[in-house]
């Protein structure tokens, strides 16, 4: 009771506010940061677009923009509940990557509209991050304005999740001494984040990845609706394995769940393979228990900050629109989110990799400043980046 009313007070009123950088106190500083003397600001604006990255915020500014259809593992709870998670998200980009963001929640589901009220807002921001939209309309959405924007469109959900899941994998296999070619991988929940993990995983050379989600193991056999699920049967599951997570959960190496808690079961856990590694990463209540999975796996991860390995997207986002913001880049490609995957991995020593040690902490200073170079090294190289920031500007 104690920690819900420490919890609740510290959301009294939100939690995050205006501050000026430089004070307002007298007439003469009125007439400079207001009229007349800002017309002249505007003006310079009017005639060269490209000094609002200068003469405006938008230069280290995100907006969080949300539907509230896929609040953590809340699911949809609405725009006014989504708030205190985006708040969450702007804190915790100011408080990571000193990146100003704004939380944005809106009251429509509907595809076309987000599209167009994103758009209408981007002048305003150096990059758009997605948060807990669902799936399928998260694809089409992220897609399209990446395509018709000129600054970074990223979905947290998928991509954050991918780049961090990625890492922490890479590094938990090295423990188990696995390499990702030989192993199985089961993804619980294809939805945004699991859709995204998987391509990702089978980018860094994995194999044998089955996806399940309510109805079963997802195959090639099979007839969705969802066209998302017909596709992603096409990359996946190679052996056609069909059944319930129970059933396709035998002899796997990796369990990588990111749909909705308790649905991992201890025996689930037993017929996995020798030395499995488990993230359990649904928010708030993971797939399973960490307290009871722990002593039956070799590496045990979960999404929350309150047990050790925590495979979070807020690794990744900090950093990815650092770096992003730093050389103005003008999308966040396929480049550059490997570019995090491996500066997160890398602030690991080998020789410090341990079962409870397989992600940095959030709070390792280290994540973001590699993050954002190699993230803007990376944006130079693919051509995005219209600052290069080694060598000044492009
Ligand atoms: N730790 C982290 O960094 C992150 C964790 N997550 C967590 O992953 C979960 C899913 O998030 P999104 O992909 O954004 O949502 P989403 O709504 O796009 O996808 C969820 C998917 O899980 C499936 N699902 C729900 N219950 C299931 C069950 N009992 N068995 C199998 N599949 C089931 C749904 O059918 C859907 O396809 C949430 O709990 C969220 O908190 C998401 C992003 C990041
Ligand atoms: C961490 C996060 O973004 C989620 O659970 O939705
Ligand atoms: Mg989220």
């Amino acid at each position: 009771m104690e920690l819900l009313e420490e919890i609740m007070l510290l959301h009294q009123g939100g939690k995050l506010e205006t501050t000026l950088k430089h004070p307002i106190l007298c007439k003469e500083d009125l007439s400079k940061v207001y009229t007349p003397g800002v017309a002249k600001v505007c003006q310079a604006i009017a005639q060269d677009q490209s000094q609002a990255y200068e003469l405006t915020t938008k230069k280290n500014t995100v907006a969080v923009v949300s539907d509230g259809t896929a609040v953590l593992g809340l699911g949809d709870i609405g725009p006014k509940a989504a708030m205190p998670v985006m708040e969450g998200k702007a804190a915790l980009f100011k408080q990571f990557a000193d990146v100003d963001a704004v939380p944005i929640c809106l009251d429509t589901k509907d595809t076309e509209e987000i599209i167009a009220i994103v758009k209408a807002l981007a002048p305003t921001f150096g990059g758009i991050n997605l948060e807990d939209i669902s799936s399928p309309r998260c694809f089409e959405i992220e897609a399209r304005l990446r395509a018709e924007l000129d600054i970074p469109v990223f979905h947290d959900d998928q991509h954050g999740t991918a780049i961090v899941v990625t890492a922490g994998l890479l590094n938990a296999l090295k423990v188990c001494g696995k390499d990702i070619k030989d192993v199985k991988i089961v993804v619980n929940g294809i939805g945004a984040a699991g859709i995204s993990v998987s391509k990702m995983l089978l980018h860094a050379g994995a194999v044998n990845l089955i996806g399940v989600d309510r109805e079963g193991a997802i195959n090639r056999l099979a007839d969705y609706e969802r066209s998302h699920w017909s596709d992603y049967a096409q990359i996946t599951n190679p052996y056609l394995e069909i059944g319930s997570l129970s059933d396709v959960i035998k002899g796997a190496d990796v369990f990588i769940g990111v749909s909705a808690p308790d649905v991992l079961k201890l025996e689930d856990v037993l017929n996995m393979a020798a030395d499995p590694i488990v993230f359990a990463m649904a928010n708030p209540m993971p797939e399973i228990d960490p307290a009871i999975a722990a002593p039956h796996v070799r590496v045990m991860a979960t999404g929350r900050s309150d047990y050790p390995n925590q495979i979070n997207n807020v690794l990744c986002f900090p950093g990815i629109f650092r770096g992003a913001l730093d050389c103005e880049a003008t999308d966040i490609n396929d480049d550059m989110k490997l570019a995090a995957a491996e500066a997160i991995s890398s602030v690991i020593d080998p020789s410090e990799l341990h079962e409870n040690y397989i992600i940095p902490d959030a709070f390792d200073p280290r994540v973001v400043e590699r993050i954002r170079m190699a993230v803007a090294q990376a944006a130079s190289k693919s051509g995005v980046a219209r600052k290069n920031l080694l060598v000044g500007v492009n």
